[in-house]
């Protein structure tokens, strides 16, 4: 069922040095010429693979766990000018299956977010004096970080997320960076190079800035799956998620391919809940291993969730509102999304 549904759209895993088949001619290839193409067996086998590796890592409703086991994430982010970011990243986590949700942003935008949702734990604590000890305190008890949506570019609160992030760092939490937090790692990439269990996803200008400072070249056109390939070595292979109409993933070692249906709208906020909802799939993927994952990258298997959740909540939400569709529309696709992804 699921391989008829994303068969023009299928994820590829290709290595950096001569792939069995082309990916970019998969993609520009219609649908005709593909099914007859000599490598359909293995592009829909790795296709299903990989769902089902998503499927795999995802925790059991079993009635035996206790509150909090199935993921406690952190979102750094939040000040005058953003509050919706942190709250569309912090409300997907939770809709998507994390048990407990934090925000840690600064004072004024903290009543703001919370009025948007009482099911969010929110610290007023990014703009404070001690601002990273108050966030330490929490990290023993958050199962991964999400560091940027709604952060800005204020000189303290970048200082702020810096110390956030090399304590993540020491608890060797996975980080997940997204918006101005790779505004700050575009600043300063050593702050994150060589920590594997950091995931950044950069949207176009996000990429480009990063790839430019990494690499000292501006990004080839061309050339989309060499250069997110050749951040993620530059950055110590880390993995790179490269949003666009197909999103990129990549840990210096294979690209793996989301085409999954969405639709032609980019409201604003899109982005959020794929940093929401890797949080969470981050955690899940890392907790289940590489066993679980059939030997591969767990980052790269919870990226490809998130991406292919994202769109699949944009497809929903614009098959029911069109163009007047927003993000909060996407939010509330998240539990049928998944369910149809991942649970059927
Ligand atoms: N409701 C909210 O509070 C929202 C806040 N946001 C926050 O806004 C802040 C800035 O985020 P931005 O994403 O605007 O980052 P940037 O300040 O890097 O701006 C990206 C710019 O690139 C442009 N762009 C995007 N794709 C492009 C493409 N393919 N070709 C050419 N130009 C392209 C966009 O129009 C935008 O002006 C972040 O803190 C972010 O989290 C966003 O997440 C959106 C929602
Ligand atoms: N042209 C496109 N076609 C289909 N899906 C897209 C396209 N561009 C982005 N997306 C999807 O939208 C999601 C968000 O990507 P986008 O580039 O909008 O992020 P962003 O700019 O960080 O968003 P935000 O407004 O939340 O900051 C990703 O899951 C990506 O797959
Ligand atoms: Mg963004």
């Amino acid at each position: 069922h699921l391989c008829s549904a994303v068969l023009p759209t299928a994820p590829v895993l290709a290595g950096p040095t001569a792939p069995l088949f082309a990916p970019h001619a998969l993609y520009a290839a219609p649908l005709i010429e593909r099914s007859f193409s000599l490598h359909k067996t293995h592009t829909l086998k790795d296709m299903e693979n990989i769902f089902q590796l998503v499927r795999n890592v995802i925790p059991p409703l079993t009635g035996k766990r206790h509150k909090g086991q199935d993921g406690r994430i952190g979102i750094v982010g939040g000040c005058q000018e953003y509050t919706g970011a942190p709250y569309f990243a912090a409300i997907t986590a939770l809709k998507v299956g994390a048990d407990l949700s934090h925000v840690f942003c600064t004072k004024d935008a903290a009543t703001v977010i919370k009025s948007y949702s009482p099911e969010l734990i929110v610290h007023p604590v990014l703009d404070s004096p001690n601002a990273v000890h108050e966030v330490e305190k929490w990290l023993p008890r958050l199962h991964s970080v999400v560091i940027g949506p709604g952060l800005g570019r204020d000189e303290t609160l970048l200082e702020n997320a810096k110390g956030i992030i090399e304590k993540s760092k020491m608890k060797g939490i996975p980080i997940i960076i997204d918006a101005d937090g790779l505004w700050l790692i575009s600043q300063q990439p050593s702050l994150i190079q060589g920590y594997q269990r950091a995931i950044l996803t950069p949207n176009y200008m996000e990429f480009s800035r990063l790839y430019e400072a990494m690499l000292r070249d501006p990004v080839d056109s061309s050339d989309h799956h060499g250069c997110v390939l050749r951040l993620s070595q530059a950055m110590g292979n880390l993995t790179v998620v490269q949003k666009g109409e197909r999103d990129l993933i990549s840990d210096g070692e294979k690209v793996v391919v989301c085409g999954h249906e969405g639709s032609g709208r980019r409201c604003g906020g899109q982005g959020d809940l794929l940093a929401g909802s890797l949080g969470v799939l981050a955690h899940w993927a890392f907790l289940a291993g590489a066993e679980r994952t059939n030997g591969q990258n767990p980052f790269l298997v919870a990226a490809f969730g998130a991406c292919s959740l994202t769109r699949q909540c944009n497809s929903q939400a614009f098959q029911k509102l069109g163009r007047s569709m927003t993000a909060s529309d996407m939010v509330a696709e998240v539990g049928a999304a998944f369910g149809k992804l991942f649970e059927t």
